[in-house]
């Protein structure tokens, strides 16, 4: 594991107008972790992840992408050291095939022999492959949510976030969603998720950061997470 956190939060503050959100929050993602961003409903996960990505300013605090200050950034700066969302809601272009999401926004700066290509994305997502002509308004819910990710990964970020990227889908999607979520954490993809599914997280992520009224109260590996129920309940509300 590299000293240097891919990512690193330090005593952020945030907010909307006067109505402060986020007090404090601080932790750190490093290169190939797969870390989990829990909490109950309204205790701050987007408003962390807003902040993250340069689409909210925090009032201060430090955040650092690859060792490097970003906080004074703007979204589409912080995309490009290597930054990428998968949003709730998928946004999908109706009008451009799967095929043309892949490359549309596919990065060619750099031809890295491990980076996501159409063609890895395609191994990841067998089923985009089979649709790489339908447009994006001919594709399911699931299929939809599959090139949202596949397209943030064509960008090859250094971070993927995931935003409730199971959120509405059917059991069967979502399991299938969660199987694509281990093998990017095999292949050593570093992930951010929000998600609800506790149980599944546990054997998805390495590490877990609890949010609770918009401070970090709690962070550990998943072993960790799985022996206190007594978090669950209290902060989980599971
Ligand atoms: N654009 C906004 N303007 C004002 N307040 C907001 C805005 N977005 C979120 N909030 C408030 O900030 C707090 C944290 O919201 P946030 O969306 O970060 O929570 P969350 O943990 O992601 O919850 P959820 O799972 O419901 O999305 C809530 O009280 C919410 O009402």
């Amino acid at each position: 594991m590299n000293v240097t956190p891919l990512l690193s939060c330090q005593n952020l503050n945030a907010g909307y107008g006067a109505s402060q959100v986020l007090f404090d929050v601080g932790f750190t993602i490093h290169a190939g972790e797969t870390v989990t961003l829990l909490g109950r409903n309204g205790m701050g996960k987007s408003t962390t992840i807003k902040s993250i990505m340069g689409d909210l300013r925090s009032k201060s605090g430090q955040i650092h992408f690859n060792g490097r200050p970003v906080q004074s950034l703007k979204a589409d700066a912080i995309a490009r050291l290597g930054m990428a969302i998968v949003p709730e809601g998928r946004l999908c272009f109706p009008n451009l095939t799967v095929r043309e999401h892949l490359l549309a926004f596919a990065d060619r700066r750099n031809g890295r022999a491990d980076g996501w290509d159409i063609d890895r994305i395609y191994a990841l997502f067998p089923r985009l492959k089979e649709r790489a002509s339908h447009m994006g308004n001919q594709l399911s819910g699931g299929e939809q949510q599959m090139l949202a990710i596949g397209r943030a990964l064509s960008t090859n970020p250094r971070l993927l976030i995931l935003d409730e990227a199971t959120e509405g889908l059917a059991p069967v999607i979502r399991d299938e969603i969660w199987a694509c979520l281990a093998k990017l954490r095999q292949e050593g993809q570093t992930t951010l998720i929000v998600d609800k599914y506790l149980e599944k997280l546990l054997g998805l992520a390495d590490r877990h950061i609890i949010l609770e009224r918009g401070r970090v109260v709690w962070e550990g590996s998943s072993a960790s997470l799985a022996n206190d129920r007594s978090l669950w309940a209290r902060y989980l509300g599971v």
